[in-house]
């Protein structure tokens, strides 16, 4: 039976991420080898309270999308989202920016930045029901459930892009594996700096607070132009990632 979710009074059918999805990614490979693939998480994209409301999203090339991710391991390692980049908003030299919201359970997103052929930062943060993640921009990001809750999350993201997931699958998956017994290096990257720590806050200029349900910015989308020219917010976005 397909897992379903109710938002905005309709019943919606998820995109599903199947382990097989993840082939390249998942650090306990001989555990990989040994079981038959099984649904991962759900994706319901495109979300909306109204058909009006869509209209305006869609108006405003965003998105707004929930995602479930039930608990479990994949062998050793917690489950997780499988990694992706995003590319660079046209003819500027910076990519299009994300942000989170955990609706339910408990989420831990490692973000990571690449400058030519090296990681040169990782970043970890923890949140919690109503926590604010923003995803700055040029950090691909891995979304790992660690508890064992299933996690709900939303994000708020421009729509005119495709995602980038080679970066991830040719690394093995993210600079950092999170395993039962914490993080470890993937080796399949060299010289990696040590994980950094930074907390959920709120970001007024973006009208963001943790605790309050960020899908009430379809009300004021303004708020979500930094998504789309996230160029004219670089000190915003310098101001959280070094927290
Ligand atoms: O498997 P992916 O594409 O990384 O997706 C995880 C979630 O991230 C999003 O792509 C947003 O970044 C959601 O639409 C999706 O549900």
């Amino acid at each position: 039976m397909v897992y379903t979710i109710e938002f905005g009074g309709v019943e919606r059918e998820p995109g599903i991420r199947m382990l097989h999805d993840m082939k390249e990614v998942v650090c306990d490979r001989e555990w990989f080898d040994s079981v038959d693939d099984f649904e991962l998480y759900y994706m319901f994209r495109h979300l909306s309270m109204s058909e009006a409301e869509l209209k305006t999203i869609n108006k405003q090339h965003l998105r707004y999308d929930i995602t479930v991710i039930p608990p479990g391991m994949l062998g050793r390692e917690f489950v997780k989202t499988a990694g992706h980049y995003h590319p660079n908003v046209p003819g500027e030299e910076i990519s299009y920016p994300e942000v989170y919201q955990v609706l339910e359970g408990e989420a831990t997103y490692l973000l990571q930045k690449h400058e030519f052929d090296d990681i040169v930062d990782v970043v970890v943060i923890k949140a919690k029901a109503g926590d604010i993640a923003l995803i700055p921009p040029d950090y691909g990001h891995v979304t790992i459930n660690a508890s064992d809750e299933p996690l709900k999350m939303a994000n708020w993201v421009c729509c005119d892009f495709a995602s980038s997931y080679a970066p991830f699958r040719d690394m093995a998956g993210g600079a950092y594996y999170l395993l039962d017994k914490g993080f470890v290096r993937n080796p399949c990257y060299e010289d990696l700096p040590e994980l950094r720590y930074i907390t959920p806050v709120d970001i007024p200029e973006f009208g963001l607070e943790c605790g309050r349900d960020m899908y009430e910015l379809v009300n004021d989308t303004e708020k979500l132009r930094f998504l789309k020219q996230p160029q004219d917010f670089v000190g915003v976005f310098e101001s959280i990632v070094t927290i």
